[in-house]
């Protein structure tokens, strides 16, 4: 029950399928190859009218169905597709997921006859899959994220658009060493900075802060900012080398007013090796939830110091020293939870793991 519909599929090569009409059957040397790597989402969406912008049914388009329904990408590369997941992310997206895709695109990347990858997912938890990949998966071959506010059936759906930029960009020499990318309403961002701003509308993807690494016009990528934290193939992690089982479960603990210790000891016996502590302001921890924080601890649980609060950094304090707390730096709560995951793939080291999100 509730288990993400996921398969996969040997690539198809579009480029060879006579079912699919508005799509060149014959592959032009001089254009980029681009593997595109379905998700399912928003963007795979039907509804039943030209209105309906939610409760329409995620993932029902077939990567062929996604490509035909915008004819001039066969003038901008060859491509190929693989189904890996036909998901909605908000609901059903997981780590086992998101190592089945790391793989698949780090798979693809290694193979010398594609020049980049596109991946079209759910935007609910995209930020996060594209952050665990700008962190797993070691290429210097664009890796892009794309996804869509509007199902398919919309007046003015977002999704064709943002698919042949993405492709654009894929096929790019400029989104080349980069990192991940999120292609979203003529924008590019980096994964780890990027975030869902918006439940609905279609400027979602952002950062009001950091800004973006540059914008698509024209089907062309035009950059003016480069992400500094490690990525890809400077990073430590590797997908290669790792499997689901590496990853130890890390919750997530929302404060408010008049919290308490009830939700750490909650994931304490769980089973968390890692709490993310999703403070508030610059990363308060109640009074009452304190004790619970220093008792999981004890415990072996490392314990991360953020924020609720979406914007500026959570640096270290003196209350970090004498719990030995790491601090999350600016990540979110959901993106510092995917940096947990790996450091403790590797380590327990609280220094090791807070240089970790000094680095990354
Ligand atoms: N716009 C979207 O894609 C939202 C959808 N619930 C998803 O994340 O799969």
């Amino acid at each position: 029950k509730n288990q993400p519909n996921v398969e996969t599929k040997n690539a198809t090569p579009i480029v060879e399928s006579a079912s699919v009409a508005n799509v060149s059957n014959a592959v032009k040397p001089n254009l980029p190859n681009i593997h595109i790597l379905t998700m399912g989402g928003t963007i795979a969406a039907a509804g039943s009218g030209p209105a309906q912008t939610t409760g329409y049914e995620v993932g029902v388009l077939t990567p062929d169905q996604l490509i035909e329904a915008v004819p001039s990408l066969k003038d901008i590369a060859n491509l190929t597709t693989t189904q890996v997941a036909k998901m909605d992310s908000g609901t059903s997206n997981t780590d086992a997921v998101m190592v089945k895709l790391a793989k698949e695109a780090q798979k693809t990347l290694d193979d010398p006859k594609y020049d980049g990858v596109v991946i079209t997912h759910g935007t609910d938890t995209l930020e996060e899959t594209a952050y665990f990949l700008d962190l797993t998966v070691h290429s210097d071959k664009p890796i892009v994220f794309v996804g869509s506010m509007r199902p398919s059936t919309a007046l003015s759906a977002d999704g064709p658009f943002n698919l042949y930029n993405a492709v654009a960009l894929a096929g790019s020499k400029e989104a080349q060493g980069k990192g991940v990318l999120i292609s979203f309403n003529d924008k590019i961002g980096n994964a780890r900075d990027t975030f869902k701003t918006s439940t609905t509308g279609v400027d979602t993807f952002k950062n009001p802060e950091l800004g973006y690494l540059g914008y698509m016009q024209g089907g062309k990528p035009y950059f003016y900012n480069l992400p500094v934290r490690r990525h890809t193939n400077q990073s430590e992690f590797d997908i290669r080398s790792m499997t689901e089982d590496h990853l130890k479960r890390v919750d997530i603990v929302y404060s408010h007013a008049n919290d308490d210790r009830v939700m750490v000891d909650a994931a304490v016996s769980a089973g968390a090796k890692g709490i993310i502590h999703a403070g508030t302001g610059n990363g308060s921890v109640h009074e009452k939830t304190l004790p619970g924080l220093q008792d999981a601890i004890k415990k072996g649980v490392v314990v991360v110091r953020g924020t609720r609060v979406p914007e500026g950094i959570v640096t270290r304090e003196k209350i970090d020293d004498d719990n030995t707390f790491v601090v999350s730096d600016n990540l979110s709560p959901q993106k510092a939870r995917i940096l947990l995951m790996l450091a403790l793939s590797q380590t327990q080291d609280i220094q090791k793991i807070q240089k970790d999100f000094n680095q990354y």
